[in-house]
């Protein structure tokens, strides 16, 4: 079965096209395909383009755990240059339709480069959700092994959990972000960053993702702790986020529209064997 793989400053992910698809994408087999020793290897399976009655494209996102992501800013710009390489978009603005509603895509010429309009950020316990009473999940508690963490929530179409600290390492969001990403505040699991706000201009975030782990970069987690250190007044509107993997800038409007821009690379086009699944 025919894939291509992309990454996005490290954030990968594999690109399987309908018209290719030669069994169901089970949740076993999507683990598998994922599975960084027994499969390809990769933080996620891009499947589309799939028809859409409410975009040019539809696309469907899984996580290396099997399940269905809502959204995935990497991803999308990953399936954005996928498309511009199918030559089934040009240098024009189009728009793609996922679980967690549409975005507007547009490919750099030299297919390097991907704009995306993610969607609009909200802090509201009922839209990420975020179990208790209605109300903007901001500075709130949340204890860990007692440890207790200050917290925001966001979503941007998958729910996040952002912790601003003095200093971000890897070893603290893979000691906590487990933890997190199961902790009963969030019904639907969460996405968790740990945050260092640089400058007004400037955040360092280390990720740890709903259904994949610790990964390099993440748009979406990107886009949320960039929309939290804004909405906490520590930083202005234009934000570059720096990851482990590279730098995402984003661009946050008076409503919380995020629009981010970042670069893709394509890594390779493979043909899958179905030995991997006996
Ligand atoms: N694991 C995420 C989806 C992928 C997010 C990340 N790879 C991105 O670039 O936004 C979730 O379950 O919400």
């Amino acid at each position: 079965m025919k894939y291509s793989k992309y990454h996005a400053l490290g954030n990968d992910y594999l690109v399987i096209a309908p018209e290719d698809l030669a069994f169901e994408l089970s949740s076993e087999k999507i683990k598998r395909i994922c599975h960084r020793n027994f499969g390809i290897g990769s933080d996620g399976i891009l499947f589309g383009p799939l028809p859409s009655k409410d975009a040019k494209f539809g696309l469907r996102i899984f996580n290396p755990d099997g399940s269905e992501a809502e959204k995935s800013g990497n991803g999308l710009r990953i399936f954005s240059r996928y498309l511009w390489d199918k030559k089934l978009v040009g240098e024009e603005e189009f728009d793609i339709d996922t679980l967690g509603g549409r975005v507007k895509a547009c490919v750099a010429k030299s297919g390097q480069n991907v704009r995306l309009e993610m969607g609009y950020v909200s802090f509201h316990s009922d839209n990420i959700p975020v179990a208790g009473h209605s109300r903007e999940v901001l500075e709130e508690s949340i204890t860990i092994d007692e440890q207790t963490f200050t917290f925001c929530a966001a979503t941007i179409g998958n729910p996040h959990c952002v912790i601003q600290m003095l200093e971000v390492t890897p070893e603290i969001v893979k000691k906590y972000g487990p933890r997190l990403e199961v902790h009963p505040y969030f019904p639907n699991r969460t996405n968790v960053q740990f945050m260092k706000v640089l400058d007004r201009g400037n955040i360092q975030i280390e990720i740890w993702e709903r259904g994949a782990g610790y990964t390099l970069a993440s748009g979406s987690s990107s886009s949320a702790a960039a929309a939290v250190a804004h909405r906490l007044g520590l930083c202005d509107s234009s934000i570059a986020v720096h990851t482990p993997g590279g730098q995402i800038a984003i661009e946050i409007s008076d409503d919380f529209l995020i629009t981010m821009t970042g670069a893709v690379t394509k890594v390779t086009e493979g043909l899958l064997s179905m030995e991997i699944f006996e």
